[in-house]
């Protein structure tokens, strides 16, 4: 029987462990963690994504402070932002939201975020600490990827993953966090050849690469368990809807388990944030 890796439920799991430490934290420090979330312009997608992160924060009694900037916010407003973010002692963790628009450096302002802060651990310094296996904010999505993983495979090591996607934000941080579980890791991309026949020996399928229904059945080797990361909308008998990256239903029956989209990788993506929130404030308090 294939397994359904429900997401939503495991969130819900992290972010109720959350809040109990997050209590304790409170009543040792006297101070409540707090997380700071920059957004620029009008995306509706991040505009959804928001909306879910700022029910959780409070979910988590965490205190949230959401920053809304135009969509023609100039480099120095934002930078100067950061300045002020990075210097104030209530926010513990700072995440700007991607992309943003295309007249802003995206590296100027991940560089720009005190590392510590940095809940997103997409700052070379964090990046650095993940390959050399001292990390300490581990990108969220990848983050949640591993937990779900964890909780339906046996034992990691010696099993071939296959990450699709090489993005800095989700295929690099996972293929080096499958590698420190002592996976055998390849990563495939738009110019691997034999994509199919390479996926198809993979014992773990991890898609990121945000192409709605690419991985079909014959991409699946039987047994396999699949973490879809894409978060797609499509318009399907005139209807708007989220598919992933695997066609789902073509897949289900041949795999052991496999993450739904929604209620996948998504949810888990905003538990781990909160998580890292956390960590990130009590590590600024020497823990
Ligand atoms: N600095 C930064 N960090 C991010 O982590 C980041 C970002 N920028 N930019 C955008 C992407 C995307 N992302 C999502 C997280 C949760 C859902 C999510 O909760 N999805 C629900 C569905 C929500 C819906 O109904 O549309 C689900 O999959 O069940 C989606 C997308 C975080 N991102």
């Amino acid at each position: 029987m294939t397994v359904m890796i429900d997401g939503k439920a495991l969130a819900d799991e992290i972010v109720q462990d959350v809040a109990q430490e997050v209590s304790s934290f409170k009543l040792k420090h006297k101070v409540v963690p707090g997380l700071a979330v920059v957004l620029v312009g009008e995306d509706p997608a991040s505009s959804v994504y928001v909306r879910n992160k700022i029910l959780r924060t409070e979910q988590a009694g965490l205190q949230s402070f959401a920053h809304y900037l135009p969509e023609n916010t100039t480099q120095k407003q934002l930078d100067d932002l950061i300045d002020q973010l990075n210097e104030d002692d209530s926010v513990h963790g700072i995440l700007v939201q991607l992309p943003l628009p295309k007249h802003l450096s995206e590296s100027r302002v991940i560089d720009a975020i005190s590392p510590a802060k940095d809940v997103d651990g997409f700052h070379p310094e964090n990046v650095g600490k993940l390959v050399t296996g001292q990390q300490v904010l581990v990108p969220c999505t990848p983050l949640g990827c591993m937990i779900m993983l964890k909780r339906h495979v046996d034992e990691l090591s010696g099993k071939h993953a296959v990450v699709i996607g090489r993005s800095n934000i989700v295929g690099k941080p996972i293929a080096n966090l499958l590698l420190q579980s002592h996976c055998t890791v390849t990563i495939v991309h738009s110019r691997t050849h034999n994509i199919e026949s390479i996926c198809r020996s993979a014992d773990i399928l991890i898609a990121a690469v945000g192409q709605p229904h690419l991985v079909k059945e014959d991409w699946v080797k039987p047994g396999a368990v699949v973490i879809d990361v894409g978060i797609n909308q499509i318009t399907s008998d005139g209807k708007r809807k989220l598919v992933g990256d695997v066609d789902y239903h073509a897949v289900f029956s041949k795999v052991s388990a496999i993450t739904p989209v929604p209620g996948g990788v998504g949810p888990m993506t905003i538990a781990c944030l909160i998580q890292n929130t956390l960590t990130a404030a009590k590590h600024q308090f020497g823990a």
